[in-house]
């Protein structure tokens, strides 16, 4: 394990006006020991001697946030975004470089809202908000404000060491809700709470995002695309891009799907695993050639994820991303029917997740499921285990079969348990929609790629 080493520049205060953030060559190096006595031994030499190794967990990071900006920060597990926003709360002491904030700033990170556990919900709220500078009187008049946000009900009274995560999270944003914060930070806190405390959440960070600066944290790059205007993308401890949030979302979902370790198979807790056991060649249709050159072939235009579709579920998990790759792993905006295709899910473990089953259906206009299909049964006698904070991927490799032509979609869902008894996480109704120009299909609610079609006379 390791800890603070080398005291680095203080948290100086930024230049006012128009900037509310601001950081300079801005680096944060954690000590890592190799044996517990390492620790004792420096704090004896008192740093004429180096006992540890130097981790460089954030690196020159540059940036400047205007007051009224709503930025977004994304990245790996890993990439340094915790320590970032750390740093910008005065939590962490930078070990090069500075960081500036102008305005009283309220921070909401993951279950790390400061409370002291055995004092109750009502205490934690004087105490908090006082911390965030509301004089008592002022805390008086908004308690019961606070109180109605938080929606704990009488367990406002308890200890919050006996609180949920959910309930704890509930309490720490309505307060940071109540602060008068110029400058708000929230971190993945709305993964915990359920639907609709989120939607509350996200009412209040709309109506905030008017009249402050918002820094957000999510590995929900649909969220992240909906809230900010900007997005900083963090990568290995560095900035790997900043700039519009729809533009760097989709360079860092490029770069999830097209990792190494994503190539054709996921890998969760060190093990590599197959995601399906890929067939030969796909079966050609014997007319595929005529039906390519004439005006009966297939032609499908694909949408994007759509980002607002309904969804449903308890988001122990999240899908993130959904698309249809060709044959060599590119991304596909238009097919021709009859092809290899991958539909990969990209999604996100918020708890740990034994035995999650990703699925999806495909569904004409009318809401009929043409197929789909899940990862229940290739995994059933080997389940999957997925750490909290996980980002994971899931490809269905299938031939796609001919369509009819008009609208068509894919609901896709992640849930964890076994077929007949789980929970759903995450279901996204018409997450992408893809519309068949022209079609050879007349009969049926899809074609099937025929191997030989001959008439022979009898006898
Ligand atoms: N106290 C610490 N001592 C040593 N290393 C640390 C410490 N805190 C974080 N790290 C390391 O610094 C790196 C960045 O961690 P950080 O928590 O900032 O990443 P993150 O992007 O927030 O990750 P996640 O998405 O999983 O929350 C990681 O490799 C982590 O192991």
């Amino acid at each position: 394990m390791s800890s603070d080493p080398v005291s680095g520049a203080a948290h100086a205060a930024a230049p006012l006006g128009e900037i509310a953030i601001e950081a300079e060559g801005l680096g944060k190096a954690y000590a890592i020991f190799k044996r517990p006595q390492d620790r004792l031994k420096q704090m004896l030499v008192r740093g004429r001697r180096k006992y540890y190794d130097e981790y460089w967990a954030l690196q020159d990071v540059n940036l400047t946030v205007r007051k009224g900006e709503t930025v977004g920060l994304i990245g790996r597990n890993g990439s340094g975004k915790s320590t970032f926003l750390q740093l910008l709360c005065g939590t962490l002491t930078p070990t090069t470089g500075r960081i500036g904030v102008n305005g009283r700033i309220a921070a909401l990170l993951e279950l790390g809202a400061g409370f002291n556990p055995e004092f109750t919900g009502r205490e934690n709220v004087y105490l908090a908000a006082s911390v965030l500078g509301l004089a008592n009187e002022q805390i008086n008049e908004r308690y019961a404000s606070i109180a109605e946000f938080a929606g704990i009900g009488d367990f406002i009274e308890q200890p919050v060491k006996l609180y949920s995560s959910g309930m704890y999270a509930r309490l720490a944003f309505a307060v940071a809700a109540h602060v008068d914060a110029e400058i708000m930070i929230v971190d993945e806190i709305l993964a915990v709470g359920d639907a609709s405390f989120t939607q509350k959440c996200m009412r209040f960070i709309h109506r905030f995002k008017e009249r402050g600066t918002l820094f957000f944290v999510s590995h929900d790059t649909g969220q992240v695309v909906n809230l900010c205007d900007r997005v900083v993308w963090l990568d290995s401890g560095t900035v790997r891009a900043i700039g519009p949030a729809k533009d760097v979302c989709h360079d860092y979902l490029a770069d999830l799907y097209n990792g190494p370790e994503n190539a054709g198979s996921f890998r969760i807790g060190g093990s590599r695993k197959r995601a399906d056991k890929i067939a030969d060649a796909p079966v050609q249709d014997s007319r595929a050639e005529v039906l390519k050159n004439s005006q009966h072939r297939n032609e499908i235009e694909i949408f994007d994820f759509d980002l607002n579709a309904p969804w449903f579920g308890e988001r122990g998990a999240s899908i993130t991303g959904v698309r249809l790759l060709d044959a060599e792993r590119n991304p596909l905006s238009t097919l021709e029917g009859g092809e290899e295709v991958t539909l990969q899910v990209v999604c996100r473990a918020e708890k740990a997740l034994f035995q999650p089953i990703v699925g999806f259906y495909v569904r004409d206009r009318l809401g009929q499921n043409l197929f789909g299909d899940n990862t229940y049964l290739t995994y059933q006698l080997d389940p999957v285990r997925v750490p909290a904070g996980t980002d994971f991927v899931t490809g269905f490799r299938f031939q796609l079969p001919y369509l009819p032509s008009g609208d068509f979609s894919v609901t896709v869902a992640i849930a964890e348990g076994t077929q007949a008894d789980h929970v759903q996480h995450h279901w996204i109704e018409d997450a992408l929609f893809f519309k068949v120009h022209s079609s050879h299909v007349v009969q049926g609610l899809v074609g099937i790629p025929m191997l030989g079609i001959a008439i022979e006379t009898a006898g």
